[in-house]
């Protein structure tokens, strides 16, 4: 049996709409694959009750009928579904590991970005890469047309998620069709500046480069407290704070020693609005880690 761990991701961080990713310390979801003729997947652990077992419906299915790798699969959920934190990437992600080992197929991580991100075009109708490739790759990724761009990096990080749900498919129908030049201009700076705070290990720089004035304002509005929680965040000493990937989950960039005030702050805030919530004091992580057992 071959066992793979692969973390929870953060896709967009803003301005990097479909394309800016990173990975999570914490949570994860764990996999467990042995060869067998005929697919069969049981899914555990939290949100397991909204996901769906069969292979035509499962994010996995899609990644064992792209590797042509039938098994028995074991999916340990640590990332809730519809919460922001790449939670369907993440099961793909680590079948796409295991069920290459399994098999022998000899693909690169990078090789297996495009097919980890089959699954993704069963539950949002797209396959966007920007979820799955930190969670196969680990730290900051960019992932575009031409391939994904990697950079390891450690910036501190919170990740709070409300106890409410937005399914990608939802948060992708609210993002504008069009965009304002002037809009355009500021966001393509703060994508800028995220990624050389990325590349230097700058928390300052990553919070700043946050700032998107397209996708995130029309998310935000799916999130009951996002204003109130963004504001207690940055009160807390937050560097950034936006819209984790389609939400509800929102993730904060932070200097290390900020993060626990920092997550009391907005789990407050939440409560405030009525809205129960969990945070992740986490950081920018490692990729998906096979081991055999
Ligand atoms: N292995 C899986 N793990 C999690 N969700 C799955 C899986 N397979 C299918 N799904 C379905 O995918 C949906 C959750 O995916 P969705 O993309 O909406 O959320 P997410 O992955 O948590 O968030 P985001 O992509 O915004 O970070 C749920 O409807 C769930 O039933
Ligand atoms: N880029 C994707 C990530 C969530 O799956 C989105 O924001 O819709």
């Amino acid at each position: 049996m071959l066992t793979v761990r692969a973390p929870a991701t953060s896709a967009n961080l803003g301005s990097g709409f479909d394309v800016f990713g990173v990975a999570l310390g914490t949570p994860a979801d764990v996999v467990r694959v042995e060869r067998a003729s005929e697919t069969t997947i049981t899914v555990t652990g939290t949100g397991s009750q909204y996901i769906p077992e069969d292979p035509a419906k499962n994010t996995v299915g899609a990644v064992v009928d792209a590797l042509d790798a039938p098994a028995r699969i074991r999916i340990d959920k640590g990332v809730r579904p519809s919460s922001g934190l790449g939670s369907s990437a993440a099961s793909a992600a680590a079948a796409a590991v295991a069920l290459n080992e399994l098999y022998g197929r000899g693909l690169s991580r990078n090789e297996l970005v495009p097919i980890a991100a089959e699954g993704e075009a069963i539950v949002s109708g797209e396959a966007h890469s920007d979820n799955v490739a930190p969670s196969l790759l680990g730290g900051f990724t960019i992932a575009t047309a031409d391939g994904v761009t990697q950079v390891d990096a450690s910036i501190p990080l919170v990740a709070c998620l409300p106890e409410t749900v937005v399914s990608t498919r939802d948060a992708r129908g609210v993002v504008p069709e069009r965009a304002n030049m002037d809009d355009v201009v500021d966001t393509v700076g703060s994508a800028a500046t995220l990624t050389v705070g990325m590349a230097q290990n700058d928390p300052e720089l990553v919070g700043r480069g946050m700032a998107d004035e397209i996708v995130t304002p029309e998310r935000s509005e799916l999130i009951d407290g996002y204003d109130r929680v963004r504001e207690a965040a940055l009160e807390a000493g937050a560097t950034g704070v936006t819209v984790s990937g389609a939400g509800p989950g929102m993730l904060a960039a932070c200097h290390r020693g900020d993060r626990k005030a920092i997550a009391s702050a907005m789990v407050d805030a939440f409560d405030e609005v009525g809205v129960e919530s969990r945070a992740y004091q986490t950081a920018v992580g490692s990729g998906a880690r096979l081991s055999r057992n």
